[in-house]
């Protein structure tokens, strides 16, 4: 969640693809793991790429959303639950699963599925201090002030002169 003046940190398709297949080299020196249980939405591009890099086969979703007007973080709301079949994989409680997100921010999504998969492996492209804690790997760190704007939420647009906005 951003209050206030806002930082921008946009990230393009090559970048994320760079990003995401940075998080699975990492991962593949930490661990190994028999599914990945991707939050949905955000998680889905970046378990497509590490999915596709350590070989996982097995994967399941959970539904979490809390973003509901842009911007703005309203109650957490889990529309899509784990099955139990994937949580009880090895010895249970999500000892087998790695679970995918895009980011943490302020954490309570990470909250939430953790106590789902409470000995799960929880990784993310990009994380903010608040939600730092929460993530055992993750590859870039932003500012709790900064807002990151997915290649899959933005398109290309003009964008002014820096000389022309300052004299605004
Ligand atoms: O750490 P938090 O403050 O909880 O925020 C992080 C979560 O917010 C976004 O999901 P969102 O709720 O927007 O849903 P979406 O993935 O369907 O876009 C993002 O994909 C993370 O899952
Ligand atoms: O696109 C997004 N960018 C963010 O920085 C963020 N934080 C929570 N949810 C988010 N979604
Ligand atoms: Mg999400």
């Amino acid at each position: 969640m951003v209050e206030g003046g806002e930082k921008r940190f946009p990230v393009s398709w090559d970048q994320f693809h760079r990003d995401a297949r940075a998080l699975a080299w990492r991962l593949a020196g930490i661990g190994s793991w028999k599914a990945i249980v991707c939050v949905t939405r955000g998680g889905l591009v970046p378990t497509a790429i590490v999915a596709r890099e350590l070989n996982i086969r097995i994967i399941e979703t959970v539904g979490v959303a809390s973003y509901h007007d842009y911007k703005t973080q309203g109650d957490i709301e889990v529309i899509k639950k784990v099955s139990g079949d994937v949580v009880g994989l090895d010895g249970g409680e999500g000892e087998a699963v790695l679970i995918v997100d895009d980011l943490v921010d302020t954490g309570k999504t990470a909250r939430v599925v953790r106590r789902i998969l409470p000995r799960a492996h929880f990784a993310t492209v990009y994380a903010k201090p608040k939600g730092r804690p929460l993530v055992d790997t993750f590859i870039t760190e932003v500012s709790q002030d900064t807002w990151i704007y997915f290649p899959w939420d933005t398109g290309l647009a003009f964008q002014p002169p820096i000389a022309q906005d300052e004299q605004r």
